[in-house]
């Protein structure tokens, strides 16, 4: 059977917006306290999906979370009303109050991994969504991811979805962005890649010094065995340490994959000649890599730039295209290197800006943005339809964010209560948009 490479990007939630949340993340420490515009992080976000539609490819839309989460707050001894629940986080726990009003999971790559049914041992498409253990404003959303997950891929005949892993350090899981699949055609049994900045249960393994390595090598194993993959299927490699102190706080940022090509920066790995090596071997030696070295492009060009935090899309006329950001283009290193991999006659045939500098902002990419799901026609006709990108639901989706998306946050507007009814309203009717059930909170209580 026909299989392909679906995206689904995070829509931006209504609560976008810039708290330095993210220890590691050179980004988000450095955009703190900005003003945000929800509302054009939002369509800059619907754009991309739009174009990618428009190429011929699958493309599929993930709802964001209900913020501020009150939920989590009462969780927290706050009590009384929503307004007051929202005044006393305000008054005396303001860094909490930003932390429950995070639009984080926009960033679908860590929204889960993904194991697409030609590599499980029961032919069902895998899910696990990533507990996210490392970051307090993240570790809140696995639950409504689930949920959500559900929502879209529900048939049980081809789907199967798991808990989060526990949530402690120890399994630390930061999801697809730690993921890669490598395959040669997406039909057909593949090579699941999956990277880690430390383990947890050995002390003796080399381990950042300066920022966290959020996502652990007994994550990855305990998802591997989740969804039932061979050994032959799956290949670990842990992140340079060193790198990930320099602002790489997920692979993503260093490394992309698909089919049988591997594009990374030559520091992305501990021991990188094995770990290409191991890779080809389990390829049966149909494996390519395009390796960037440091005299062109420089680490800290690749996290200002995020060149690495693109998407590797096979195109329906059979070339390869790399989903850039504009950043790429303003960094004169990063664009030379590009402009040279694009007309050179390596497997990069193509490139396409994006301008995504809302995102972009926080530390989120092109590839942050989408959860990559390979799919039969079976599977492909069975998930939710009406997540699935088309002209139609663009332009509903474009009116609706019109309608309930302010142009403008700050923290001090996060104790707004117009903001909470604000954003409930609007994920409401987006509930009934996507055809998802209750998947809110505030929906089932
Ligand atoms: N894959 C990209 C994830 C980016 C995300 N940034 C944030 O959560 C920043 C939020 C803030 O600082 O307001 C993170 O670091 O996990």
């Amino acid at each position: 059977m026909k299989a392909f490479e679906a995206n689904f990007d995070g829509l931006v939630g209504p609560t976008h917006n810039y708290s330095g949340l993210s220890f590691g993340n050179v980004a988000s420490q450095n955009n703190q306290a900005n003003v945000s515009n929800p509302k054009l992080a939002a369509l800059q976000g619907l754009a991309k999906m739009k174009a990618l539609h428009d190429m011929g490819m699958v493309q599929g839309v993930l709802a964001p979370q209900e913020r501020p989460d009150i939920f989590t707050l009462r969780r927290l001894g706050f009590t009384g009303s929503d307004t007051e629940v929202l005044a006393a986080a305000a008054k005396d726990a303001p860094r909490i109050l930003a932390a429950c009003c995070s639009a984080s999971s926009m960033w679908t790559a860590n929204a889960a991994t993904v194991s697409p049914s030609a590599d499980t041992a029961d032919g069902k498409v895998h899910f696990t969504p990533a507990n996210l253990t490392n970051k307090f404003h993240r570790s809140i959303e696995h639950e409504t991811t689930g949920r959500i997950l559900q929502a879209t891929f529900s048939d049980e005949k081809h789907f199967a979805h798991h808990p989060a892993l526990p949530g402690v350090e120890h399994f630390g899981d930061e999801g697809a962005a730690n993921h890669t699949r490598f395959c040669h055609e997406y039909g057909e049994a593949g090579v699941e890649f999956f990277v880690y900045g430390r383990a947890a249960f050995d002390g003796s393994r080399p381990a950042p010094q300066k920022y966290p390595a959020r996502h652990t090598l007994e994550a990855s194993e305990a998802v591997a065995r989740n969804h039932g993959l061979s050994d032959k299927g799956v290949v670990y490699a842990q992140q340079n340490p060193d790198v990930i102190d320099e602002g790489v706080f997920h692979n993503d940022v260093i490394a992309v994959g698909n089919r049988d090509i591997l594009f990374c920066h030559e520091r992305a790995f501990l021991d990188q000649s094995a770990v290409k090596q191991e890779l080809t071997e389990a390829m049966g030696g149909r494996f390519r890599v395009v390796e960037v070295p440091a005299s062109q492009v420089s680490v800290q060009d690749a996290v200002q730039s995020y060149l690495f935090n693109s998407q590797l899309l096979s195109l329906p006329d059979g070339r390869t295209l790399l989903v850039i950001p504009e950043e790429c283009r303003n960094n004169e290193r990063v664009w030379s290197y590009l402009t040279e991999l694009e007309s050179g006659d390596g497997p990069i045939d193509a490139l396409q800006v994006f301008d995504l500098k809302q995102s972009m902002s926080n530390g989120g990419g092109p590839a942050c943005l989408r959860l990559r799901v390979a799919m039969n026609e079976a599977e492909l006709a069975a998930f939710n339809q009406s997540t699935r990108m088309n002209d139609t639901l663009y332009s509903t989706l474009n009116d609706w964010v019109e309608r309930h998306y302010r142009d403008r946050l700050l923290e001090a507007d996060l104790a707004d209560p117009q903001l909470l009814i604000e954003s409930r309203s609007a994920l409401d009717e987006l509930t009934q948009i996507l055809n998802l059930g209750s998947v809110y909170p505030f929906q089932r209580v």
